[in-house]
């Protein structure tokens, strides 16, 4: 029997993607559409593409009392705009939050699900993790793990393609002409995915991550999220490699590789590759991570934990190769 599933904010980029995995997927069937502005409108209109099976569905007015019998429900909102009506979807439905407003919250489990999908079997409420938090997180669990970097003492140096902002970016100067050919550092100091990536990085080490630094910068690419960090430690690079290895020895969509990753190797997957480079006299270990920020960063990662929580294979869904070139 299928898994009938429900997403709102599908007209947006995350819950687009969200959208075409589960069209997809073996075990899904999706059977309720919902947005704000785009209600009313057939989901062929707004997706030309949509596969035909789908072609029947007309994206309804967001109204969690007012729900078809559902399984399971990925939400792709404003971070700020779904906490209140999550709170009212009946219990009986699974849901996966794409947006902000549950990571580290209160009966939410934290969505890492490369890091720690034990934690994620058998629970209802997922918070999947920001995009940055995706890529920086992966890279760094490894060495956080068997302590070969100091918490406290983490530089995050990010870049993210323009879809990271969603469809309402182009209202707020993320428009074509304002990022074309141009490269814009934004939230220093004070970014929303700070706290996520603090906490996990004190889980994960048992230190403080104090002295956290995260400066992420837009470039412009549709896709792809890479994460170039710097860290203090006295590991070399090989110790770093195989820490890396043996910690994502049997997840399927970890890649550790010798060469430094590039965004365009993730595009359209739920991969993650992650690198490393460590100089012992300088005190230094570099980690990269890249990943695709609407695959792992938002609706591959949803889907994935999607999958644990529905006790379905880990890769149901995402099996297909990135799109290359
Ligand atoms: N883009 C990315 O790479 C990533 C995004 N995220 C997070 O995912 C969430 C969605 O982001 P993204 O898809 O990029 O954003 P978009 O701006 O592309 O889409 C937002 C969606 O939310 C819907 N929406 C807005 N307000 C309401 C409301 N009051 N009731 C119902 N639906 C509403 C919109 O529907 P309508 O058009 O019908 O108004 C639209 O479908 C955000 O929290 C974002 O931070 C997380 C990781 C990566
Ligand atoms: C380019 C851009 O604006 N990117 C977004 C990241 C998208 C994301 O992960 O957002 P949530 O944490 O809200 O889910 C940002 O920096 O806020």
């Amino acid at each position: 029997m299928s898994i009938r599933v429900g997403i709102v904010g599908i007209s947006g980029f995350g819950g687009g993607e969200a959208m075409r995995l589960v069209a997809a997927h073996p075990a899904f069937e999706l059977v309720y559409a919902a947005g704000e502005g785009s209600a009313g409108s057939r989901l062929a209109d707004r997706f030309p593409g949509l596969p035909a099976k789908l072609a029947h569905l007309v994206i309804e007015k967001w109204d969690p009392e007012a729900l078809p019998p559902l399984d399971l429900l990925f939400a792709s909102l404003p971070t700020g705009a779904s906490a209140e009506a999550l709170a009212r979807v009946p219990a009986s439905v699974k849901i996966v939050d794409i947006g902000g407003d549950h990571r580290y919250a209160e009966g939410w489990t934290y969505g890492l699900g490369d890091v720690w999908p034990e934690r994620i079997i058998g629970q209802t409420r997922i918070a999947n993790p920001g995009c940055f938090p995706a890529a920086t997180l992966t890279a760094l669990a490894p060495l956080l793990a068997e302590g070969l970097i100091e918490p406290g003492n983490i530089i995050i140096d990010a870049k993210t393609g323009v879809s990271g902002a969603g469809r309402g970016g182009a209202t707020s100067g993320f428009g074509y002409a304002e990022t074309n050919e141009n490269l814009i550092p934004y939230g220093l100091l004070k970014h929303t995915h700070m706290p996520e990536m603090a906490a996990t990085i004190e889980q994960l080490s048992g230190g403080s991550a104090a002295g956290l630094v995260f400066t992420p910068h837009l470039v412009p690419m549709t896709r792809g999220l890479l994460a170039t960090i710097y860290c203090r430690g006295r590991a070399t690079t090989e110790q770093c490699m195989q820490a890396a290895r043996r910690f994502y020895a049997d997840r399927p969509f970890v890649r550790v590789t010798d060469k430094p990753p590039q965004t365009k190797w993730a595009t359209g997957s739920n991969l993650a590759f992650v690198s490393y480079a460590a100089d012992p006299a300088r005190n230094l270990v570099m980690a990269i991570g890249a990943v695709d920020n609407l695959g792992k960063g938002a609706a591959g990662q949803a889907v994935q934990n999607a999958n644990l929580i529905c006790g379905l294979p880990e890769t149901m869904g995402l099996e297909g190769a990135p799109v290359w070139p």
